[in-house]
């Protein structure tokens, strides 16, 4: 997530594009080659809110670029309409929409399955363009004779013809283009998009509805290489037929890469390099086609040695210049020892206010992978301020029944009930939005992003729904945001390492985070997988002390494997033994029972939690 230093980048921005006309043709910048970077640098912007900041690696942007670019152009050359930005909008809108239907079927494969499909898309859109539809697009002749633009204000008309003078407009567009860009992952949406970069899985289990999201930065992409691809066609006068071909996906890519990504910059500095480097390559060092093997050195270099790409690069050389204070282990945290006392937080709103039965009730609840059965017929049920624990040996099935309460596994058979309502079959975010959710045995978060952004994303699901368009809004405009996260940072003894990216934390701080996702979402539930797991004596103690004063007021269930610890924490203990319950009762009443003894110590009796 971009810092939001108020106006400073788009500042900037205005006054490198107002600039640049005096200072880039004394570094050898030719107009047309500004113009082409800037392009470029527009068509970058939607790119990298996919790749850079959603983490979806797109290899057919070409379609879009070419949908609104020959769109664009048609309007223009053969059906008589003569309002250039207007035509550039309508370009822009049917790659939209034509991003909409790609993405539905793109999005539901991830990874490089993704990357596979958009590539088959581009093709087939290049097919298209030279067959079928050749006598719309000109074939392999394109559409000549684009129009330049110009606007009429009354008393005088302003041309934009070429050169410096189109600079103007193009660099307008581009303006305007950042601009909502920066709006974009600065607001809620941006910040959950780069929440499911760094771990889809978590970000759908805190309530996100990520498959929308995923959907919007694809539009919002395909939007951005329309409007782009209609602007080539203005540049040049003539909308060039390899708009589709697989080179302007490839080219977008590797640009994106050496400028670097998640920078929105990025695209436009990695167009820059390139074509001043064929530019400059090509005519000046007269290399031909050659300069594309100096171009894939300097590629690889960036790759290895700058993996933030040029951009990344130079924000480090900062850091290191400014010397920015990082942190290789955690400064003593005075907090956990005394944690205070925040002000209770708020459980959600309980969906049927009349029903008064337990707020969690499973029944039969049997969970097969192939012929190994992990949970096998389950009766168990949770009142409403209970703090049950779950125990049994490894493999007893515990994390298996907590997966199908929280509907990331499907059960083999059996029901689920949540505050009266049947949630069996739900889906995780639906059940989390509901208000049941669990911290995970092995960490779950997003590794990229600061302590207090983790608990943002966390908080945006509870206070926005599953999915919201609120694009231009920013984030401290989300009412209670602020609030929901220092609280939770009180409750979890992260306060003073709010700012500090997960990455620097110390394990002992990463589980309380893990617990912290959880508690933002303002769960009526709350499961807890082994919290204490991986833990020193010392974190452990600290740990239970947080836990103690998390669960005053709430409904918990908790598995861990330190008995002592949760016998001091709970009310109640559900034994699970090779899947099966095998016994339900007080701490005092399972350290004592002989069939728990057993399954533990497999028959040598004795108090287990002595
Ligand atoms: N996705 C899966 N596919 C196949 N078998 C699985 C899967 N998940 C769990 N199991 C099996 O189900 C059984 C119960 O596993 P589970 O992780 O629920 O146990 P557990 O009590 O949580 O163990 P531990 O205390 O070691 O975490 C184990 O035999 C495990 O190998």
């Amino acid at each position: 997530m971009l810092k939001q230093r108020p106006f400073l980048i788009e500042t900037l921005t205005a006054v490198g594009l107002i600039v640049a006309p005096f200072v880039l043709p004394h570094l050898g910048f030719a107009p047309n080659t500004v113009n082409r970077i800037l392009v470029w640098g527009l068509f970058g912007l939607g790119f990298d809110i996919l790749f850079g900041f959603t983490g979806l690696l797109s290899f057919g942007q070409s379609a879009f670029y070419g949908t609104g670019g020959f769109v664009a152009a048609y309007l223009l050359t053969r059906a008589g309409f003569s309002n250039v930005l207007g035509a550039l909008v309508i370009g822009m809108i049917a790659a939209a929409a034509t991003g909409y239907l790609i993405g539905l079927i793109a999005l539901r494969r991830t990874g490089i399955y993704f990357a596979m499909i958009t590539v088959a898309i581009a093709e087939v859109f290049f097919f298209v363009e030279f067959n079928p539809l050749s006598d719309f697009t000109g074939g392999e002749n394109g559409l000549p004779g684009v129009p330049a633009p110009s606007f009429n204000l009354g008393f005088t008309t302003i041309h934009f013809t070429d050169g410096w003078s189109l600079y103007q407009f193009i660099a307008l567009c581009y303006f305007i283009g950042i601009i909502i860009a920066l709006r974009i992952v600065r607001s809620p949406v941006g910040a959950i998009l780069s929440a499911i970069r760094d771990n889809p899985l978590r970000a759908s289990a805190v309530g996100h509805n990520i498959h929308g999201y995923k959907l919007t930065a694809f539009v919002i992409a395909a939007a951005y290489a329309g409007f782009a691809g209609g602007l080539l066609g203005v540049l040049q006068a003539f909308m060039p037929p390899d708009a589709f071909t697989f080179d302007t996906s490839g080219q977008l890519v590797m640009q994106t890469a050496i400028g670097g990504r998640g920078t929105l910059f990025g695209p436009l500095v990695g167009a820059t390099v390139w074509l001043f480097l064929q530019d400059f390559l090509q005519s000046a060092l007269g290399l031909g086609a050659a300069w594309k093997l100096v171009l894939g050195v300097v590629f690889v270099l960036l790759v290895c040695f700058l993996r933030g790409g040029i951009i990344g690069g130079l924000v480090d050389l900062y850091g290191l210049v400014f010397g920015k204070h990082k942190r290789t282990e955690a400064e003593p945290d005075a907090e956990v020892t005394q944690p205070p006392a925040p002000a209770p937080m708020q459980a959600r709103k309980v969906e049927h206010p009349a029903y008064s039965g337990p707020i969690l009730k499973a029944t039969g609840l049997t969970k097969r992978y192939g012929g190994l059965v992990a949970n096998s017929d389950i009766d168990f049920s949770v009142n409403q301020g209970e703090l049950r624990g779950i125990i049994g040996p490894n493999g007893a099935g515990k994390s298996t029944f907590f997966k199908m309460l929280t509907c990331e596994v499907p059960p083999t058979s059996g029901q689920i009930v949540f505050g009266g309502r049947d949630i069996t079959g739900l889906k995780v975010t639906e059940v989390c939005q509901l208000g049941l959710t669990k911290s995970y045995q092995v960490n779950q978060l997003f590794t990229g992003l600061t302590v207090r952004q983790n608990l943002t994303i966390a908080a945006l699901a509870e206070l926005r729904g599953k999915f919201r368009l609120d694009l231009f809004r920013t984030l401290s405009g989300v009412k209670g945001l602020t609030e929901q996260v220092e609280h939770t940072l009180a409750l979890v003894n992260l306060t003073r390492r709010a700012d500090t990216p997960v990455s620097e934390l110390a394990y002992g701080e990463k589980r309380r985070l893990e617990i912290g996702l959880a508690l933002a979402t303002s769960p009526r539930l709350l499961l807890l997988d082994e919290p204490l797991a991986g833990m020193s004596p010392r974190e452990r103690v600290e740990t239970v002390k947080l836990l103690k004063s998390i669960a005053r007021g709430r409904t918990m269930i908790i598995i861990d494997h330190d008995m002592d610890s949760l016998f001091e924490l709970v009310e109640r203990v559900t034994v699970l033994q090779e899947g099966r319950v095998l016994v339900s009762g007080t701490p005092e009443e399972i350290k004592t029972n002989a069939a728990v003894q057993e399954a533990y110590l497999g028959g040598v009796h004795g108090e287990i939690a002595a």
